[in-house]
């Protein structure tokens, strides 16, 4: 794994923090140079908390879990919102989707685990996964879990026998692969024909799966599901998705007299990296998805399923941010500058995985212009491992605190303890108010598994 060879000839943009647009939290200011979030001083809690460190707007959280439900609601009434709980997960994100009247997607036991260590309903539980242990299974169904989304045959007849076992019906959902070839990056798609997710439509292997799932006796099929991929800008896929899943629900009824009642289309609108971005927002989104729902379902003479979708990036990416100290400076004339910090792909592997790109700005030099081309890389024993590669950046000095926008989706829960690294601690902040939500590890918690 190594770095892209550095542009050159790249021109910083010269845009101050305030000027990145989308890509900023909510409640981001600049005082007195200094980049304040949630009314908290970035720089001061860089030095209470150590880096680095992951921070959350709780306000821009809590904003957009009610800007999603509003979406959907005020132009479908029988919606729902699940929280992908992958994109960013611990105790307080789960209260706070509660709270917020969000349902939970948990793929497999350990985000069941978190969910039911904070008391989030049950029947609020979508349970996902290409390929849940039995124990797994039997664990969410013995919890009571609101949906399994089954996907394949092979966990149709595990879930049947399970539940059999366990005296109960569980409601369930055929997770199905729509083939639509998401406008997104190769890694992230999933619900083209070459997809270990889901029940394939080829030759009409799903619909012939639905006799088996009627058949089951302890299942009862709620509902069809899919999720098209991640980071989406294009609305026009899950256009597409929803027109795939409306017919199939129409062949569903005409072959086997069984009307659908819940449709699930997943997640996967994109948010902005880049101060350039233009992601679709939330209310086109939902214009979309609901549009082409009920417009389908007319045209089929269907009963409105109730809809739902699956949001993970979209509700907790922006709100994110990571904190870093600087340590080293190294140029390379001709090839690279280097500004290396205290983390790196034990905390964000997306770069180095997909790479992704993110703005970055020093928060104690927060209304300075970025003048200069940087690749902020890690600390960790790896060519490849970098944050942010080729990016503007204000003059950097060896103590500076970095702030990267756009972490809070799939950096926490992908972070790692390579080379020995505790993972960071989460801090909320809210009203000039910091709370730490997730410590930061230990090095005795490295260590404490091994006998
Ligand atoms: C089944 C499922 N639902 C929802 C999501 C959330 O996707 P996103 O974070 O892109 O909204 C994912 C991840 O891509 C997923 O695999
Ligand atoms: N983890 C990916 C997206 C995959 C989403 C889960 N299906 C990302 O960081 O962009």
């Amino acid at each position: 794994m190594a770095l892209p060879a550095s542009d050159l000839t790249k021109k910083p943009d010269l845009r101050t923090t305030m000027e990145l647009g989308a890509v900023l939290p909510e409640t981001a200011e600049v005082r007195d140079d200094h980049l304040f979030i949630g009314g908290v001083d970035m720089v001061q809690l860089a030095r209470e908390e150590g880096t680095a460190l992951y921070v959350f707007d709780e306000a821009d959280l809590r904003h957009r879990m009610e800007a999603y439900r509003e979406a959907f609601r005020s132009r479908y009434e029988n919606s729902d919102v699940i929280y992908a709980s992958k994109a960013f997960l611990n105790k307080e994100v789960v209260r706070i989707a509660q709270a917020e009247g969000l349902c939970l997607d948990v793929s497999g036991g350990g985000e069941l685990a978190c969910a039911q260590a904070v008391g989030f309903p049950m029947e609020r539980v979508f349970v996902h996964g290409n390929n849940k242990t039995p124990r797994e299974l039997e664990e969410a169904i013995a919890a009571g879990v609101g949906r399994i989304v089954v996907d394949s045959r092979i966990e149709l007849a595990r879930v049947n026998e399970i539940a059999g076992r366990l005296g109960v019906v569980q409601d369930i959902y055929m997770r199905i692969t729509p083939g639509v070839e998401a406008d997104t990056h190769e890694y992230i798609r999933t619900g083209c024909e070459d997809s270990k997710f889901g029940f394939t439509m080829r030759e009409d292997f799903a619909f012939t799966c639905v006799a088996d799932v009627l058949a089951a006796e302890n299942v009862r099929l709620a509902g069809l599901h899919c999720h098209i991929g991640s980071q989406i800008f294009a609305l026009h896929s899950f256009r597409e998705a929803a027109a795939v899943m409306v017919e199939f629900m129409a062949r569903i009824r005409e072959r086997y007299g069984y009307e659908i009642e819940e449709l699930d289309l997943g997640g996967g609108l994109g948010i902005a990296y880049l101060a350039d971005d233009a992601p679709s927002s939330i209310d086109d989104f939902a214009e979309v998805t609901c549009t082409a729902v009920r417009d389908l379902c007319e045209r089929h003479g269907l009963a409105l399923p109730r809809l739902l979708v699956e949001p993970g990036r979209s509700l907790v990416a922006n709100a994110g941010v990571t904190l870093y100290t600087v340590g080293i400076l190294k140029t390379l004339p001709g090839i690279r500058k280097y500004v290396a910090v205290d983390g790196g792909m034990s905390d964000n592997i997306r770069t180095a995985l997909y790479h992704a790109d993110y703005e970055p700005t020093i928060a104690n030099k927060a209304s300075q212009p970025r003048t200069e081309i940087v690749t902020l890389c890690g600390k960790h024993c790896e060519s490849g491992d970098a944050v942010v590669v080729d990016m503007p950046l204000q003059k950097a000095d060896v103590g500076d605190i970095v702030c990267v926008f756009g972490t809070g989706a799939y950096n926490m829960t992908m972070a790692s303890n390579y080379n020995g690294q505790p993972r960071p601690a989460v801090v909320f902040v809210r009203d000039g108010v910091s709370r730490v939500v997730t410590r930061r590890e230990t090095y005795e918690d490295l260590y404490q598994r091994d006998l």
